[in-house]
């Protein structure tokens, strides 16, 4: 197996309380890899410092061999990431968005090619307000991809979609997993965890607190579900 990602003793604070409180990780090529962890656990805050958009404090980061710390540029160049409360200006449309996305890179994808792929054509000329949350999505999907990633960074890409749109969500996650895209997925959701997830972290204040397949948190936990095992790992029952 090759890591993708590989983080050691990773230490994060904001003024004087610790958002990443030692974590280490490793993340294997081609995975759909599952951050979860109650709210303000640390998880957007791990990704951002995994895709260069924020300095950790201490430990070390290997992201598809480089350092995110100095290699910043090059390694936004390799990561597509679709960040909590992603948002465009209203009027672009579809088109227009993913050719501005595309500019950004130095050997993007045929962004024509990528908009028929996920099925954005027929919209191209939508404007980013007029479309419904599931097409939202696919279209913060295609524009992850845009720039030929070889690691995609998801944060709650499924918050707020209708069920349907959701499980088609998961179609097009997996279909970035066949493509050979290695895929860092923050959710909320232990039934999404478990029907896409090869392995996952739940982070609880800063810290790893179990990691590994489903299965195997599942049956760490002693329990009959995903959901079941989390409430038990992070103890917070209180909250069902
Ligand atoms: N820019 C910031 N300045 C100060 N504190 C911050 C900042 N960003 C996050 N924090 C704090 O760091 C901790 C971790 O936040 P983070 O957003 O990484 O958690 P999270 O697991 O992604 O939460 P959520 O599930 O709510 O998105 C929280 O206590 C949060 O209040």
């Amino acid at each position: 197996m090759t890591a993708i990602i590989e983080i050691n003793e990773l230490r994060k604070s904001y003024k004087s309380s610790p958002a990443l409180d030692g974590v280490t990780l490793r993340v294997e090529r081609g995975e759909i890899f599952g951050i979860a962890g109650p709210n303000g656990a640390g998880k957007t805050t791990l990704v951002e410092c995994v895709s260069g958009l924020r300095q950790a404090d201490g430990g070390t980061l290997r992201v598809l061999g480089l350092d995110p710390r100095t290699d910043r540029r090059v390694l936004l160049q390799l990561i597509g990431a679709q960040l909590q409360e992603a948002a465009l200006p209203d009027a672009i449309k579809v088109a227009e968005a993913l050719r501005m996305y595309a500019s950004f890179y130095d050997k993007p994808a045929d962004w024509r090619a990528v908009m028929d792929e996920w099925g954005l054509a027929d919209r191209k000329n939508v404007r980013f307000a007029n479309l419904s949350g599931g097409w939202k999505q696919r279209l913060f999907i295609a524009l992850a991809l845009v720039g030929n990633p070889k690691l995609v960074m998801l944060d709650e890409l499924t918050t707020g979609l209708d069920p349907a749109a959701r499980r088609t969500t998961w179609g097009l996650i997996r279909e970035m997993r066949e493509r050979g895209v290695t895929v860092v997925l923050v959710t909320h959701f232990m039934d999404e965890a478990e029907a896409l997830c090869d392995r996952l972290a739940v982070i609880d204040r800063g810290h790893v607190i179990a990691e590994g397949t489903p299965r195997a948190l599942i049956d760490k936990a002693g329990s009959d579900s995903l959901e079941n095992a989390y409430f038990t790992l992070t103890e917070r029952t209180e909250a069902v």
